[in-house]
């Protein structure tokens, strides 16, 4: 008779986000992303960091000072790593999995690159106007968001 506790295919691909984040250099927030399409075979995945050929050793990580000395004017988020790394693929009617909600910028990218449905880890800033601005654009462009439930089965991939 076959096993029945098997992990489910949103487990398996959040997993892999949640393994991919495990790459980052970020010291403050890792972040990972799994694409899949519609018949669950995974097209793409990334996690932040420094853009190809520009070292993370050189590039800060601060989150504070004046923008040039900070990690937000150079690093890619993990959802645009994942679209950027699909090789071509159609990303067409594909899900995003994803550790944090994405920003707006991310999102406008999400959009455009024709995901239909974005399910997100964890809400790390609900109140941001990032945060807000993609909320928007999602509803607009009617991708849909989903909430991943039970984080607490990754307790061994936790990244917190
Ligand atoms: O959706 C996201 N995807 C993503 O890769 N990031 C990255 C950018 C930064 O490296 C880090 C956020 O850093 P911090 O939480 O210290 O502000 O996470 C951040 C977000 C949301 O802000
Ligand atoms: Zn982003």
């Amino acid at each position: 008779m076959k096993r029945h506790d098997y992990i489910t295919w949103e487990e398996y691909f959040m997993g892999i986000a949640l393994l991919s984040a495990r790459r980052s250099k970020d010291p403050n927030t890792q972040v990972g992303a799994c694409i899949v399409n519609k018949d669950n075979i995974i097209l793409s995945t990334g996690y932040n960091g420094m853009p190809k050929g520009c070292s993370d050793d050189v590039l800060p990580w601060e989150r504070d000072g004046s923008f040039q000395d900070t990690k937000y004017a150079y690093v890619c988020h993990a959802e645009l790593n994942a679209i950027l790394n699909s090789d071509g693929r159609s990303l067409a009617d594909s899900i995003l999995y994803v550790t944090c909600f994405p920003c707006n910028e991310c999102a406008k990218a999400i959009i455009q690159a024709g995901i239909k449905k974005v399910v997100y880890l964890e809400d790390k800033y609900p109140d941001a106007d990032a945060t807000q601005v993609s909320r928007r654009l999602f509803k607009m462009a009617d991708i849909t968001l989903k909430e991943f439930l039970n984080p607490t089965f990754y307790s061994d991939l936790s990244l917190y």
